[in-house]
């Protein structure tokens, strides 16, 4: 952390006024090394500046790809003519950075017959073990050596489609499996596979590319692999986690604000809780051009219609469950809601550390190892305090305050300004990981907050 790493927040003003969201982090960085297994460039607009981003762009050009940026703002092109291969010095400049880098794997091996994968990095909202990956590239024939630098993969016979079964819908693994499957000879038949709306893009991105690839009911997802793939041409699904953030902070904050971009179909579950507390909005779908008039992007408003909000029960889980990057945002604008909340986290074992610094600001939060809720979770009976019951209304005020990763960082700056006084928020570089221009936007919010 910089001395410059600070926020100055003064709470209290209601954020009104328009965003809008581009490319979902979670798509965008994925959809980038995929354009590694095509022997023509690859396309994608609508590219967020966030420092997932840069940390894939950089390592995609240390393995020979020319990444440009095209005429749009947001379009990048990606060119993996001439892929080689680059040092672990190299590599591991990006270690502890991102989780993108064990996604290299499959794209790698198939490239240049081996790959080097630097320590991820990612937030820490639990250990966030790798071993579904390992498994399953080792099941495709992969060798995989973990060396104190890092992980060394080789594929001395080739990768050859193979039938699995994920302990848990892991997105990332499921991601793996795509990105390694869709070269690889054969079929592969991925059983509890995730099913988030960004794998469904990803998907759409291979196909594009010449992929065969069915999605089965029940989680099912079987690729026949390809001998070649060409390029794409993309623009990805909007980021469905940076506009509930922004929803969240409207109803914290007894705001108003329209987030230009969002879809509703991949934020049904989020709306429904949104309305469920009390929150109001309003979908605008997108219109295409037509003849003599030109087309208007779509749009969700979210505000705080007045009047008093209702305590909520949810649990998080994976698509189309409540997503758990959602759920730190909210919890903030639980803190305002009459009654008790309950929130269950079943995705990650210690999403709720941040809930303590809430408490400091004058919240009502208690932390439990209990499941409270019926959705079967890995983490009950453990030693994982993963579910939060939280009384509300309480008036926050001012503190200091520390980010601890990327999404419980936007529910702290959500928090100081919702906050009477003035807070001091440290760490805030760490939001840039997964919110682009965010300091411009609370200023376009009229958000009072100023560096140092
Ligand atoms: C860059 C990216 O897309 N990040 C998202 C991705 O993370 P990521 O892909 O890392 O999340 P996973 O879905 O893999 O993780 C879900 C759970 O499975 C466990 N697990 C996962 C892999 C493994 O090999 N072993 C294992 O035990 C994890 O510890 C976690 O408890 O999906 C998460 C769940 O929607 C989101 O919160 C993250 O924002
Ligand atoms: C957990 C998250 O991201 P990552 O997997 O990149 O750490 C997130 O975006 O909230």
């Amino acid at each position: 952390m910089t001395v410059n790493d600070v926020l100055t927040v003064h709470g209290g003003t209601p954020l009104h006024g328009r965003i809008r969201v581009r490319g979902a982090k979670n798509l965008v960085s994925k959809a980038m090394v995929a354009a590694l297994l095509g022997d023509a460039p690859s396309r994608l607009y609508d590219v967020p500046r966030i420092r997932d981003v840069e940390v894939v762009r950089g390592l995609l050009e240390l393995h020979g790809v020319r990444v440009s940026d095209g005429a749009e703002d947001g379009e990048l092109v990606l060119d993996p003519a001439n892929v080689e291969s680059a040092t672990t010095d190299e590599i591991n400049v990006h270690a502890g950075s991102s989780r993108i880098p064990i996604l290299f794997c499959g794209p790698l091996l198939h490239r240049l017959g081996h790959a080097f994968i630097p320590d991820l990095g990612g937030c820490h909202i639990g250990p966030r073990p790798i071993d579904f990956h390992i498994q399953a590239l080792r099941q495709f024939g992969a060798v995989v050596d973990k060396a104190p630098e890092g992980m060394h993969l080789t594929a001395p016979t080739g990768l050859h489609g193979t039938k699995l079964e994920l302990p848990f819908p892991s997105v990332g693994a499921t991601e793996q499996v795509l990105l390694t499957a869709v070269l690889a000879e054969g079929v592969t038949e991925l059983r509890n596979a995730a099913v988030e709306p960004e794998i469904i893009d990803l998907i759409c991105v291979l196909q594009k590319m010449g992929a065969i690839i069915k999605v089965h009911t029940d989680r099912v997802i079987e690729i026949q692999g390809v001998p070649r793939l060409g390029g794409y041409t993309h623009r990805p699904i909007p980021d469905r986690i940076e506009a509930a953030s922004w929803a969240a902070a409207a109803l914290a904050t007894g705001g108003d604000i329209e987030v230009y971009g969002a879809e509703q179909v991949d934020m049904m579950t989020f709306l429904n809780v949104f309305r469920s507390v009390g929150g109001a909005y309003e979908v605008t779908d997108m219109r295409p051009p037509r003849e003599g008039s030109a087309g208007t992007e779509g749009k969700i408003r979210f505000w705080h219609p007045g009047g008093e909000l209702q305590a909520v029960a949810l649990e998080t889980d994976v698509h189309p469950g409540f997503m758990t990057d959602w759920q730190q945002p909210l919890v903030v604008a639980l803190t305002q809601a009459r009654g008790l909340s309950i929130v269950h986290e079943t995705v990650y074992e210690q999403r709720l550390g941040y809930t303590e610094a809430l408490n400091s600001m004058g919240a009502t939060i208690q932390v439990y190892r209990d499941c409270l809720g019926g959705t079967p979770c890995r983490f009950g009976r453990r030693d994982f305090k993963h579910s939060a019951v939280i009384a509300g209304p309480s008036k926050l005020h001012a503190a200091d305050l520390v980010i601890p990763d990327l999404r419980a960082g936007f529910s702290h700056l959500i928090a100081a300004l919702a906050a009477e006084g003035t807070s001091r928020v440290y760490g805030v570089d760490l939001i840039n990981r997964g919110y682009e221009d965010f300091e411009a936007k609370l200023a376009a919010l009229g958000a009072h907050a100023e560096r140092a």
